[in-house]
């Protein structure tokens, strides 16, 4: 969580928002970190993306529905691969998976890292070459191991003395060798949200690298010579801008890495410090580039090595939020507009929390502007909310919009390619919007909307 975040949603601030938000001196002008590459406010005062107007793609799709840049869901691929030249990237289908963006994803040469079966089976069914693919889960089942050696995945991260017994067995039944690696927990206090930190001791991931699991974990798999043991990994975290938190795990795991060789005489040849880089949902946030992560990741390595006289490990890393989040803004029609008498004004939209979970769950803050046309009226602190049963139900908590905001207007919010569609749910029977990609001029479904017919197929009673 960013420090600004704090308190802003219970509504502590009132009226006011949050300190740092500004009545923008433009309420029509987009910020550019915030918004995909081929967007921009046309003469007319709507928005376009990738060439096509929203006025336009409103009218054949429908809101809300999730707007995909291809050309810049591309461009960050590439330059994620760019920076890290000599090291795998993994993109984290957790943050946002379907055929379309597997295809994309390989066509720009990326790995991929999935953690359920249902992930893997989008990936096999886009044709995603499978020695590519990573597999992560703290709870794999027996039937999800069996599927991932039968296709032959490139590597699974194990995260349980149990998953290891359990991948041991399954090797020896279908006479596989897989790769893996050992999730380890650094001990780390990243820089966010208490959800979404994932190398503190207390929790669920991984073995401890302070309690001696990680080390027992690596001997088990050496000493019992069933499992191809490829390296460690640690991911420390997700919405991360300090990058103190990736050398400390660096240091950490690398200290493991040189106990490894020295017990064992082996030097592990690869090494992921996983994903979590931080990405821009208000004016607030200042991302790294790939280019500048990927030197001081390099560098972080690099210098941990030559401490512990270890020969630098193949890395990879597994950005999910950083490659897909800002390619993606989701359209929405304002339905109702409130003011309640001094103290805020609410501006509800067709969607909600059942396509954006982020913000009731993490205190998440996002950005809007209003996309259907620019407006003259003087900018107004506003609540873009949702259509659910549930007064948590905040899309973007503070947001200055036009004074004139009305029923039928746009609103596009930016910064939900990640962890939006892929944690949408059926929250009061609201069917999901789908994933228009757009491209040089033309626009393609690439998940359609779900109907209310496609809820009632799973009411079989
Ligand atoms: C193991 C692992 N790798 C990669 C990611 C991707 O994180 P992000 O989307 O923040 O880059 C996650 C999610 O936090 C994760 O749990
Ligand atoms: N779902 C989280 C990130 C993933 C955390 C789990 N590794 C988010 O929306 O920020």
């Amino acid at each position: 969580m960013r420090a600004h975040e704090a308190g802003a949603l219970h509504g502590d601030l009132g009226s006011r928002g949050p300190a740092w938000l500004r009545s923008p001196e433009d309420v029509n002008a987009l910020v550019p970190q915030l918004w995909p590459r081929t967007v921009n406010r046309t003469a007319a005062g709507s928005l376009e993306i990738g060439g096509v107007n929203v006025l336009d793609l409103a009218a054949d799709y429908g809101t809300p529905a999730y707007l995909l840049d291809e050309d810049d869901l591309r461009a960050r691929c590439r330059d994620f691969a760019a920076a890290f030249a000599g090291a795998d990237v993994y993109y984290a289908g957790k943050s946002f998976i379907c055929k379309a963006v597997v295809r994309i994803i390989d066509e720009e040469g990326l790995f991929l890292d999935v953690c359920s079966g249902g992930e893997l089976a989008v990936a096999l069914a886009a044709g995603f070459p499978a020695e590519r693919i990573g597999f992560h889960g703290n709870n794999k089942s027996e039937s999800e191991l069996r599927r991932a050696l039968e296709a032959g995945v490139g590597r699974i991260i194990v995260d349980s003395f149990h998953e290891i017994d359990r991948l041991t067995a399954l090797a020896g039944e279908l006479n596989k060798r897989p790769g893996v690696l050992i999730r380890v927990t650094v001990g780390v206090e990243a820089h966010t949200h208490e959800f979404i930190a994932t190398a503190h001791e207390d929790q669920k991931f991984g073995f401890s690298l302070a309690g001696g699991a990680a080390f027992a974990a690596a001997a088990q798999i050496l000493d019992e010579g069933a499992l191809d043991l490829r390296g460690l990994h640690s991911h420390i975290g997700s919405q991360i801008f300090d990058t103190s938190g990736f050398e400390v795990a660096a240091r950490r795991i690398l200290e493991l890495q040189a106990q490894i060789r020295d017990a064992r005489g082996v030097e592990l040849p690869e090494l992921d410090l996983g994903g979590g880089f931080g990405i821009a949902y208000t004016t607030q946030d200042d991302p790294s580039t790939p280019g500048d992560l990927a030197k001081r990741i390099n560098k972080i390595v690099e210098s941990e090595c030559e401490l512990a006289s270890l020969r630098k490990p193949h890395l990879s890393i597994e950005p999910g939020r950083a490659v897909v989040g800002p390619s993606v803004f989701t359209l929405y029609e304002v339905g109702t507009v409130k003011d309640v008498d001094g103290i805020r004004t609410y501006v509800s939209v067709d969607g909600g929390m059942s396509d954006n979970i982020r913000t009731a769950l993490y205190d998440a803050s996002y950005s809007a502007t209003l996309a259907n046309r620019s407006s003259a009226g003087t900018p107004m602190l506003a609540r873009v909310v949702g259509k659910h049963c549930e007064s948590g139900d905040i899309v973007v908590k503070d947001e200055f919009l036009p004074a004139d905001v009305q029923p039928g207007d746009l609103i596009a919010v930016p910064g939900t390619g990640a962890y939006c569609r892929s944690m949408a749910s059926n929250y009061n029977h609201v069917p999901r919007p789908p994933v228009v990609a757009v491209r040089d001029g033309a626009a393609r479904v690439i998940v359609r909307r779900e109907t209310e017919d496609d809820l009632l197929v799973l009411d079989v009673g």
